[in-house]
C-alpha cells in the first residue's frame, strides 16, 4: 500500500463533445484552502472505485449527476500529486441532471471559459492545481493569450 490519500475531481465542462466552459468551485474550508478555488470531488473511500467516488461527490457537493468522458493524463497512476500524502485523477465530465448548488464545502460555483487561458489561470486556485489547469487548458488546445471567443 502506498499510504497516499487518493483524491478525485471533475473537470465539469458545459459539452464534452465541444467544450468552452467549465464549472470552478471556491472551498470554504480548511482554513488554508477556504477562498481558494478548485475542481468538485473529494477523498475516495476504501473500497470505493475512483469513479464511483467521484459520481458520490458531485452528488453531495453539488446535486448533479455527471456523465464521465476521458480522464485528464497525469501520468502517474494515481494521478496529480497535491502534496506529500495526496494525488488526485481529474476526469472531464458534463451534467447528465440537475442544476448545480454550492450544497456542501463551496460557497460559490462559476462557470469559466476553457477557451481564454488567462481567465482560467487568474483565479486564486489551490496552488497544487495550476499544473493541472495548465494541462487542461493545453488538452483543450487553448493557446496562450488568447480572447474569449464572441
Ligand atoms: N476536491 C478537491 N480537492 C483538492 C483539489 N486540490 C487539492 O489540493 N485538493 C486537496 C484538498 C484536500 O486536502 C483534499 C481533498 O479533500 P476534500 O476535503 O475535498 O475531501 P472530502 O470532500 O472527501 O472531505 P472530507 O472527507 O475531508 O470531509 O485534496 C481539488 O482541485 N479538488
Amino acid at each position: 500500500m502506498s499510504g497516499l490519500i487518493q483524491v478525485v475531481g471533475g473537470a465539469i465542462v458545459d459539452s464534452l463533445a465541444n467544450p468552452a466552459r467549465m464549472l470552478v468551485a471556491r472551498r470554504t474550508a480548511p482554513e488554508q484552502f477556504a477562498g481558494l478555488w478548485e475542481f468538485p470531488g473529494g477523498k475516495v473511500d476504501a473500497g470505493e472505485e475512483c469513479e464511483a467516488a467521484l459520481h458520490r461527490e458531485l452528488r453531495e457537493e453539488l446535486g448533479v449527476e455527471v456523465r464521465l468522458g476521458p480522464e485528464l493524463p497525469s501520468g502517474a497512476a494515481a494521478g496529480w500529486r497535491l502534496n506529500e500524502r495526496a494525488s488526485m485523477r481529474v476526469w472531464f465530465a458534463e451534467i447528465s441532471d440537475g442544476d448545480p448548488q454550492p450544497l456542501e464545502d463551496h460557497d460559490q460555483l462559476r462557470w469559466i471559459s476553457t477557451t481564454n487561458r488567462d481567465e482560467a489561470l487568474s483565479l486564486p486556485w489551490i496552488p497544487a492545481d495550476f499544473p493541472i489547469v495548465r494541462a487542461l487548458l493545453e488538452s483543450l488546445g487553448t493557446p496562450v493569450g488568447s480572447a474569449p471567443l464572441r
